[in-house]
């Protein structure tokens, strides 16, 4: 068998940043979208939708179950992919690079309240009609609105 070449010793230079998934989610009740004020250093103090980063081996139906479980407490239910976005943008000085993937979904239970489960990353949850949406939206987000994008279905 021939010899592997050998593996090039690389220098002090850090790896160069790879882009990351995002999975975000319009949780749909009536006309109305959750959003949340974010704390996070990416889009700090604007309103964006519960998600997070898909991990390893997740489809984007269990991401977007898992994120708005752990962000709001909330099941969902009739979760269906919408569209992906690809996001470059620098923050803070750091370059970041997130393909986005936007799914909507429904509360199992349309009672259930939203929690804000992690109060360091969201100032809290609420119901917003679509046609009264709070600002600022996150970047992402706002875009994909000024292109006129809806996340409700067409009957
Ligand atoms: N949450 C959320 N993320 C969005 C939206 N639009 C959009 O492009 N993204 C992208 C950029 C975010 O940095 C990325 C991941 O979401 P996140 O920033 O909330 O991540 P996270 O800390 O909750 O998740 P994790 O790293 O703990 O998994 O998804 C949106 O409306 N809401
Ligand atoms: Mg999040």
């Amino acid at each position: 068998m021939e010899n592997e070449p050998a593996l090039e010793v690389s220098s002090s230079q850090p790896p160069p940043p790879k882009p990351k998934v995002g999975v975000a989610v319009f949780l749909l009740k009536g006309n109305k979208v959750l959003l949340g004020r974010r704390l996070s250093s990416v889009g700090r103090n604007t309103f964006a939708l519960p998600g997070g980063h898909l991990e390893f081996g997740e489809s984007f139906e269990e991401c977007a179950a898992r994120e708005v479980k752990e962000e709001t407490g909330l099941e969902i239910e009739k979760t269906e992919y919408l569209t992906v976005t690809n996001n470059v943008f620098s923050q803070e000085g750091k370059a970041t690079h997130i393909v986005c993937v936007f799914m909507r979904a429904v509360p199992a239970d349309l009672n259930q309240q939203p929690q804000n489960l992690e109060p360091e990353k969201c100032d809290g949850w609420d119901w917003y009609d679509w046609d009264d949406l709070p600002k600022p939206l996150f970047g992402p987000l706002e875009i994909m609105l000024q292109h006129g994008f809806s996340p409700f279905p067409t009957t």
